[in-house]
């Protein structure tokens, strides 16, 4: 591993919700072609909250090559796979059920282990280790790309401000049984894994993320979860935000160009 420290983030700001979704598309896609190029496959993980949506520009994207995709989620509700609060019941009402992609790639929590949040976690950190470990063999797993939201309080995927999950640096893969935004009990994947992407992207849309977005970004220091996401090098964190997102920030962003 490489003794470069972390990149600065690069941050996109946009004047649309609109323009920041073609434009995420256009990033994905890239994302996508070079990882197929390379070896194959593409292996993504996606959140809860307005991400899905966000991704909505992928929906009859001739582009995009959806049995090449491996999909993991960076966090899930410990809930059945339909429930209302299962990110994963999300994704597929926002994304999956519109696109061709096989069922089989799409890689959600264990539905019969939801009473046992150790071993949902541990099954789903094989399911990982199944994908990555033996075809990259590095000590955690490479994602072509993770995209993340942030919640007003400087959360992402389910790691918390405060939480005894921030030290993790072990384990692929944890759970909460506590977490302060209902529901409580969840899994996530940890810094190690989200810190060794290639790709990292927060995606924050509207004048309600303009505060935390500027606490998180100007003032990293305070360590909140969304600011202790700093991939390793050559590893990259992007933020795709518009520009009422962008209104109290202070560090500049750059024109997206492909
Ligand atoms: O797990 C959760 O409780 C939510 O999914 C949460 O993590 C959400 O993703 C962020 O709060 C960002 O929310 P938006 O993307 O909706 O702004």
């Amino acid at each position: 591993m490489s003794h470069h420290p972390p990149n600065p983030p690069v941050i996109h700001s946009f004047a649309s919700s609109e323009v920041l979704m073609s434009s995420l598309a256009s990033f994905v896609v890239k994302a996508q072609k070079e990882a197929i190029d390379k070896k194959g496959r593409f292996t993504i993980a996606l959140s809860g909250g307005s991400l899905p949506k966000q991704l909505s520009g992928l929906i009859g994207n001739h582009a995009v090559k959806w049995d090449m995709w491996q999909v993991f989620y960076a966090d899930e509700r410990v809930v059945p796979l339909d429930h209302p609060d299962s990110n994963h019941n999300l994704c597929t009402a926002e994304l999956f059920s519109k696109v061709p992609i096989p069922t089989a790639n799409i890689r959600t929590i264990d539905p019969n282990l939801l009473s046992d949040l150790e071993e949902l976690s541990d099954a789903y950190e094989q399911e990982l280790i199944r994908e990555f470990a033996q075809k990259d063999a590095a000590r955690f797993p490479v994602f072509d790309l993770i995209l993340l939201g942030v919640g007003p309080d400087g959360h992402t995927a389910s790691l918390f401000p405060g939480h005894e999950l921030l030290a993790e640096e072990d384990r692929w893969v944890a759970y909460i049984e506590d977490s302060p935004k209902p529901p409580p009990k969840r899994i996530t994947l940890t810094y190690p894994v989200i810190n060794h992407a290639s790709r990292v992207v927060f995606v924050a849309v509207g004048e309600g993320k303009a505060e935390i977005l500027s606490e998180v970004l100007d003032s990293p220091e305070k360590g909140l979860p969304a600011s202790r996401v700093k991939p390793v090098h050559p590893g990259q964190l992007f933020w795709f935000v518009d520009e009422k997102a962008a209104a109290k920030l202070r560090v500049p962003s750059q024109d997206f160009k492909l």
